[in-house]
C-alpha cells in the first residue's frame, strides 16, 4: 500500500533548534515504525540540518587551510579540519564535482590535493558499488585465514570502558558523524582487535551515520580490516595520543590500558573473487542516452536530492519522492538520518510546490506512472527502475564517468589509471 504525506516542513530560515523539532515532528507523525527509535525518542543529528542552503553554508564557511594536517584530528572538535559535508554529497545535495571545483580557487597546492584525493576516494568507492553491488558484503581481495567470530550487536561497541572507543562511539549514536580517525578507531577495535565480524558494524554505523552508503561504508570497513589491501589496520594507544591528545588522562584505564600496544593481526589470503557487472556501463549509457518525450512526472530518490539536478530543471505536473518502506522497515535506521532527508525535502518543496511525498513500496507507485528521473548506481534503483514505466533517465553525477575493464583492484592503481587518461586527454 502507498500512503501520501503531507510534505515536510522547510528548515530555511529556521535556527538548528526549530528546524530539528519541526521535522521531528513530521517523522514521528509521518514514518512511524520505519525507524530505530521508539516514538518519542528521536533525535535530530546536532551537526547537520539538511537541504540545499544548509550544504552550501557549510561548504562556503568550510576553510580549507591546513586540511591535510589537521584532517585526521579527533578531540578537542575546535582543531579538526575535515570538512563534514559528507551527508550532503552522500544524498547528492551538493555534487563531489562541484566540490572538486571548489578547491580550485579555496585550498592551498598541497591542501587541494588531500582533500582531491579524499573526493576520489568517495568516487572510487561508488565505482566499487557499481561494478560489485551487494558483492560487496564479501571480502573483495583477500580475507582473514582464520574465521572471525561473531557477537551480539548490542554489545558491539558499547561493551568498553575505554574512553576513546565510548566517546567516538556516543558522537557517533548522538550526532550521526565521526570523522574518518574515529571510523578506523572503531572499525579496527572490532575487527582487527576483537576479530568481531565486520558485517555488525557496518551495519551499526550504516543505522546511525547520517551519511551512511552501502559504498563507502563497505570499502571502510573492508579497507580497515585488510580485505582491500592485504594490510589489516592497526589501532593503538599511539594514535589517540596523537589525534585527541587529551583523552586518555581522562580515561579510567590510563594506567592499565589495554590498547597500549598494537593489535595482533591475522594473517589474510586471497578471496575468492565476486562477480564483477561490467555489462551494467553499457546499460548505463542506453539508459540515459536514449532520449524521448519528457515526462511531466520526475522521480527523486535519496541518492540525488540536489536542487539544481538536470531532472528537475523542466517543468513538471508532479516531482515523487518514496520513502521506501519495507526497505526501511527492514533497515531501521536511525531517525537522524530521517529527519536530516525531511529537511531536504522540505527545502525542495519550498522551490517546487508539486513536490508529493509518499511512503510505501516504490514499485507499486511506479508501476503506473511515467516518470522522468535521474541514474543511480546502486542496485535497489536498477530494481525499482526495471518495474518502473522509465522515459528519460537523465545522467548521474558522477565526478568519472565508469569504463569497462578500469582497474578497481586498488585505490592508488584506479587513480594511476585516470591520471594516464587525464594527460593522454591532454595530449590529443
Ligand atoms: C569504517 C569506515 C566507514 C565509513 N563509512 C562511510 C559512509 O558510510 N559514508 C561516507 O560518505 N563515508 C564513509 N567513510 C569515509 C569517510 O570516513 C567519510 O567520508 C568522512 O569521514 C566524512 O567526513 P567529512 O565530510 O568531514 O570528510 P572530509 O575529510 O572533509 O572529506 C571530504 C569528502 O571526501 C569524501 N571522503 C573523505 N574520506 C573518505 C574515505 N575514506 N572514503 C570515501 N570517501 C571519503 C567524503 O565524501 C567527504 O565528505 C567511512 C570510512 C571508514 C573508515
Amino acid at each position: 500500500m502507498v500512503v501520501e504525506l503531507e510534505p515536510p516542513p522547510s528548515p530555511k530560515g529556521l535556527a538548528a533548534a526549530e528546524a530539528h523539532e519541526a521535522a521531528t515532528r513530521w517523522v514521528r507523525g509521518s514514518l512511524s515504525g520505519l525507524y530505530l527509535e521508539s516514538e518519542g525518542s528521536e533525535i535530530a543529528s546536532d551537526q547537520f540540518v539538511g537541504g540545499h542552503s544548509a550544504a552550501y553554508q557549510r561548504l562556503s564557511e568550510f576553510d580549507c587551510s591546513g586540511y591535510g594536517s589537521k584532517r585526521g584530528n579527533v578531540y578537542p572538535t575546535t582543531k579538526r579540519g575535515a570538512s563534514r559535508l559528507s551527508p550532503y554529497i552522500r544524498h547528492g545535495i551538493i555534487t563531489l564535482k562541484e566540490v572538486y571545483l571548489w578547491t580550485e580557487k579555496h585550498c592551498s597546492d598541497f591542501d587541494r590535493d588531500r582533500f582531491r584525493s579524499e573526493l576520489l576516494w568517495q568516487e572510487y568507492a561508488r565505482h566499487l558499488y557499481f561494478f560489485y553491488g551487494r558483492g560487496l558484503r564479501r571480502p573483495y581481495r583477500y580475507r582473514p585465514k582464520d574465521p572471525v567470530c561473531s557477537t551480539s550487536t548490542a554489545e558491539y561497541f558499547e561493551d568498553e570502558e575505554m574512553l576513546c572507543i565510548k566517546e567516538v562511539y556516543g558522537e557517533l549514536v548522538r550526532s550521526g558523524y565521526i570523522v574518518n580517525q574515529s571510523r578506523m578507531w572503531l572499525a579496527s577495535h572490532a575487527t582487527v582487535r576483537h576479530r568481531k565480524d565486520w558485517l555488525e558494524g557496518e551495519e551499526i554505523f550504516f543505522r546511525h551515520l547520517v551519511d551512511g552508503s552501502r559504498a563507502a561504508n563497505r570499502l571502510g570497513w573492508q579497507w580497515v580490516a585488510g580485505y582491500a589491501t592485504g594490510r589489516p589496520y592497526g589501532f593503538s594507544q599511539s594514535q589517540v595520543a596523537r589525534y585527541a591528545p587529551r583523552l586518555c588522562a581522562k580515561c579510567s584505564l590510563k594506567s592499565t590500558c589495554p590498547i597500549q600496544f598494537w593489535p595482533e593481526t591475522y594473517e589474510v589470503v586471497m578471496a575468492e573473487p565476486i562477480a564483477r557487472y561490467d555489462h551494467l556501463v553499457k546499460e548505463m549509457e542506453e539508459m540515459v542516452s536514449a532520449r524521448v518525450e519528457p515526462s511531466d512526472v520526475a522521480w527523486i530518490t535519496a541518492e540525488n536530492l540536489g536542487l539544481y539536478q538536470e531532472v528537475l530543471r523542466l517543468p513538471r505536473k508532479e516531482v515523487l519522492f518514496i520513502f521506501d518502506e519495507p526497505l526501511l522497515r527492514k533497515l531501521q535506521i536511525s531517525s537522524k538520518r530521517l529527519i536530516f532527508i525531511a529537511q531536504t525535502l522540505g527545502e525542495i518543496q519550498e522551490y517546487y510546490s508539486n513536490l508529493r511525498v509518499f511512503r510505501g513500496d516504490p514499485t507499486d507507485l511506479l508501476k503506473d506512472r511515467e516518470v522522468d528521473t535521474c541514474y543511480s548506481p546502486v542496485p535497489l534503483w536498477r530494481r525499482y527502475a526495471k518495474s518502473a514505466q522509465l522515459r528519460n533517465v537523465y545522467p548521474y553525477p558522477w565526478l568519472r564517468e565508469p569504463k569497462e575493464n578500469e582497474p578497481l583492484s586498488s585505490f592508488s592503481r584506479w587513480r594511476s589509471y585516470l591520471e594516464r587518461g587525464d594527460r593522454a586527454s591532454r595530449r590529443n
